[in-house]
């Protein structure tokens, strides 16, 4: 990032036109040294844009590779001394670098910002209290200094790239670039916010901090993974007891300190009002460390912990101040408003509605803001014990802005089960039989970072050493947001850790209890009470997290089977499933609610399966399905165990067929290669014929340019078996009998139904559509046209629920 050689220095200097005088004069004042830059022109700036998966496999292969390469020859390098650099050279090149990059902000469309993942990673576990200060001077580079903490200050302003840069120094006044990822609060932060998390002069602790050598030969930085590596430290902290700082008490223009109540209080509401909650909550903190009996910045904090949905942390500021006996009447409400929306945030709806109801009832000028919230908590007790949901209603509010849904979670007829031969080992069983369209479970996202979270766009790529793909979307930041979560709720740790993480971490308990929602006492957001071990949570988050996309408007078969899609979410029962290329249940989201149904009847005890994406037509096209391929190792479902014994020629020759007909021009040339592609299904399950699905609606389509609407119907027909249905009325001319109008086209099939295609959802009901317009359209046949939309709603609503209302608000054209 910096310029290395004098001689570069000097040209940057020039450049800006500025002299060594000028620096000097500014040295250790970076509001000094800002004001002179921004005096100075410059000139040497281009955008520099990131190489992306545009680059394709093998640049991806050639990137994984390289990174491991160099990962492995740092591991083989000796530690070296940290030699100090000049002081004035460090902060005239941070300067520049983070005017640079701004500017590119400001001027250039999204940047890609890429990092690794899956690189070994420390995790400090020894409180403050028992680690030894170390100086600057006496550290390695290429070294984790375990037992050790660098007492450090901010001097510059920070800037964020993919992490957090900020140049600090140690007690002895040098200096060092210091690299913060996954920070709670900087996902999709301005410059200004990110001023706010770090303000100049902040005084840090590095507990076992690492320095590393750049990537490209520059300077040493002071690299922390790991946010609870970081502690806040107060000026009067006991640890500074006795404390000298070369360069001076004050870093200069470090922002005056409130001194009171009033004060951290005005501060924390201009934080809150530009809706940086985070920096608000840790001024009420900071200013009720100093005056710990105000109710007021308790209750503000209260105010940001909500918006952080720290509910937990909220209902115990809340109860705190109730606990007042002299609170004044003008704080009740307000106590009793937000310790109620803290209990209807924590799933806690008949204590929360008690609570409105109670408020209702003894401030009646609170009446009409309490009653919204009493019905809210009617529906969401309502969803969670009997799984009772207005999906039309969540349609459509899924349809608007934002990414967030108020939904309750809903745990359906199933259980955790010890499934040994699972990575993991634990699945997802039936508790007793369930049938087909039944809803099996709704989820939150305990992780979920969409483009709706940033101001500007911006684009990440990953790339990840534990799976060895190239993750390009929102999952890039979700360790930030983990950490997020975990800051102001430390049962979410208790969460995470009991999700498997990789083989390479220790296996996840066998028992999955994840307590619920209680009082959490955050007396001071950033001062972690719990390690984020990022090294675990991004081996959590590359085994369990899916890549969503909203369920929208319905449309004909899914053009882009592109697993890059931009959001990547973290769901906590849904991570217990195991895959199946031939599942038994399917899912979709609601923006950030995931909703599991039963694609098939599923027998009491039976495993439920979901599948994790990359619904390949062969076992050899699955396999080459890198991401799946490498979390699977190998999969172990139904189909792809019958496949291996089909043996490797057989799927060979099936992906041969298969790539032949999709570049088949004519109805004979498909029908001849759809028959040599049957013979290599001999034996298996209808419903595990997915290539014959593929293959079929490749006929119906070439038939319908044709016009042969016969071979069109017989060949949807047989798609829609190929899903694991059963077509019951398989004719298409001549009067349909009055009696049979009203009976379905289509059931779930019963030979081999115990599994359905993967794509069930979408796929049949688009071919059920493709039916029902085949005949109302060409053949003018109304009956059997109004026949198979019965059958259509009824397969969307298995497969969605909201019967034929949410039907007809995916699919407007086609209920007229
Ligand atoms: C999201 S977790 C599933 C739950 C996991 N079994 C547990 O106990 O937490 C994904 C991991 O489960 C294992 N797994 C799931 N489905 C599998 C399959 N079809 N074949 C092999 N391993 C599978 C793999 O180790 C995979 O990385």
């Amino acid at each position: 990032m910096f310029p290395q050689r004098p001689e570069d220095l000097e040209k940057m200097m020039r450049e800006l036109g500025i002299t060594t005088e000028d620096v000097i004069k500014t040295a250790g004042n970076p509001a000094a040294l800002k004001q002179l830059l921004s005096s100075a022109t410059l000139r040497m700036v281009g955008p520099v844009r990131g190489s992306g998966p545009s680059d394709g496999l093998s640049g991806i292969v050639n990137a994984l590779e390289q990174a491991k390469a160099r990962f492995q020859a740092e591991k083989t390098m000796l530690p070296i001394p940290f030699v100090a650099k000049p002081r004035t050279q460090l902060l005239v090149s941070f300067e520049f670098n983070r005017r640079q990059v701004l500017r590119q902000e400001n001027e250039h469309a999204a940047q890609m910002k890429q990092t690794i993942i899956g690189t070994e990673i420390h995790v400090s576990k020894i409180p403050l209290e028992q680690l030894e200060r170390v100086s600057l001077q006496q550290m390695d580079v290429r070294k984790t200094h375990k037992g050790k903490y660098l007492l450090c200050r901010i001097i510059t302003f920070p800037v964020r790239m993919f992490s957090v840069h900020v140049l600090v120094e140690d007690v002895n006044g040098d200096a060092c670039l210091m690299e913060l990822y996954n920070y709670p609060g900087t996902i999709g932060a301005s410059p200004q916010l990110i001023e706010a998390l770090f303000p100049v002069g902040s005084i840090l602790a590095i507990r076992e901090p690492t320095l590393k050598s750049a990537a490209h030969g520059g300077d040493p930085l002071l690299r922390v993974d790991c946010p609870s590596n970081v502690v806040w430290l107060e000026h009067d902290d006991k640890k500074l007891l006795g404390v000298k700082w070369d360069t001076g008490d004050q870093v200069h223009h470090s922002p005056r300190l409130p001194s009171t109540e009033e004060e951290w209080k005005k501060q924390g509401n201009s934080h809150y009002q530009n809706g940086w909650n985070i920096p608000a909550a840790v001024s009420y903190s900071r200013g009720l460390q100093r005056f710990p009996a105000s109710s007021v910045l308790k209750l503000n904090r209260a105010m940001a912990y909500l918006q952080l949905k720290y509910y937990g942390a909220a209902l115990a500021d809340c109860e705190a101040v109730l606990e007042n006996k002299d609170l004044s009447e003008s704080l009740k409400p307000k106590a009793l408003y937000r310790a109620a929306q803290a209990l209807y945030g924590m799933g806690r709806w008949d204590e929360a509605e008690r609570n409105f109801t109670d408020m209702a009832k003894k401030y009646p000028a609170e009446a009409p803001a309490c009653k919204p919230w009493i019905q809210k908590c009617t529906d969401r007790r309502s969803e969670a014990s009997q799984g009772k949901y207005d999906w039309v209603a969540a349609y459509k509010v899924a349809q608007g802005e934002g990414s967030r849904m108020d939904l309750a979670n809903f745990t359906g007829p199933i259980q955790i089960a010890a499934l040994p031969s699972r990575g993991g080992g634990r699945g997802i069983v039936a508790k007793r039989d369930i049938k087909f369209g039944e809803l099996l479970v709704v989820s939150k996202a305990f992780v979920f970072c969409s483009k709706d979270d940033f101001a500007k766009p911006e684009t990440f790529s990953i790339l990840n050493l534990i799976t060895n793909c190239m993750d390009v979307g929102y999952g890039a930041i979700n360790p930030t947001q983990a950490a997020e979560r975990i800051a102001g709720d430390p049962q979410a740790a208790n969460a995470l850790n009991q999700l498997y993480a990789g083989p390479t971490y220790e296996p996840p308990p066998s028992e999955y209890s994840v307590a619920p929602p209680g009082k959490v006492n955050v007396s001071r957001l950033l001062r972690f009470d719990e390690d984020v071990h990022i090294g675990r949570i991004q081996g959590v988050l590359s085994f369990n997290s899916f890549t969503v996309q909203s369920l929208g408007p319905g449309e004909s078969m899914p053009k882009d089977t592109s697993r890059h899609l931009d959001t990547s979410a973290l769901f906590p029962l849904p991570s217990l499933f195991n895959h199946s290329c031939s599942p038994n249940a399917h899912w979709y989201c609601l923006k950030d609610i995931m909703i599991v149904r039963a694609t098939c009847d599923i027998p009491a005890g039976n495993e439920v399966f979901l599948s994790y994406g990359g619904a390949g037509d062969s076992y050899l096209s699955r396999a080459k399905e890198s991401c799946l391929a490498r979390l699977l190792g190998s999969c172990n479902c139904f189909l792809c165990t019958r496949d291996r014994q089909a043996g490797e020629s057989v799927c060979k020759q099936r992906e041969k067929i298969a790539s032949k007909i999709s570049s088949c021009t004519t109805i004979l040339a498909v029908r001849s290669h759809i028959k040599k592609l049957d013979e290599t299904f001999k034996g298996y399950p209808t419903a595990d014929r997915y290539a014959m699905f593929t293959a079929n609606m490749k006929l119906a389509n070439i038939s319908q340019s044709s016009s042969n609407l016969d071979e069109v119907l017989r060949t949807l027909f047989k798609c829609l078996e190929y899903l694991g249905l059963k077509v019951t009325d398989t004719s298409f001319r001549g009067a349909l009998p009055l009696s049979s109008r009203d009976s379905l086209p289509v059931k779930l099939a019963t030979i081999g139904g115990s599994r359905t295609g993967p794509l069930l959802g979408p796929l049949g009901v688009d071919a059920c559509i493709a039916i029902r317009n085949t005949f109302g359209g060409a053949l003018n046949d109304k009956a059997r046209a109004a026949k198979w939309l019965k059958g259509t709603v009824w397969l969307h609503d298995k497969c969605y629920g909201g019967g034929k209302e949410l039907f007809s608000e995916r699919y407007p054209d086609i209920l007229d």
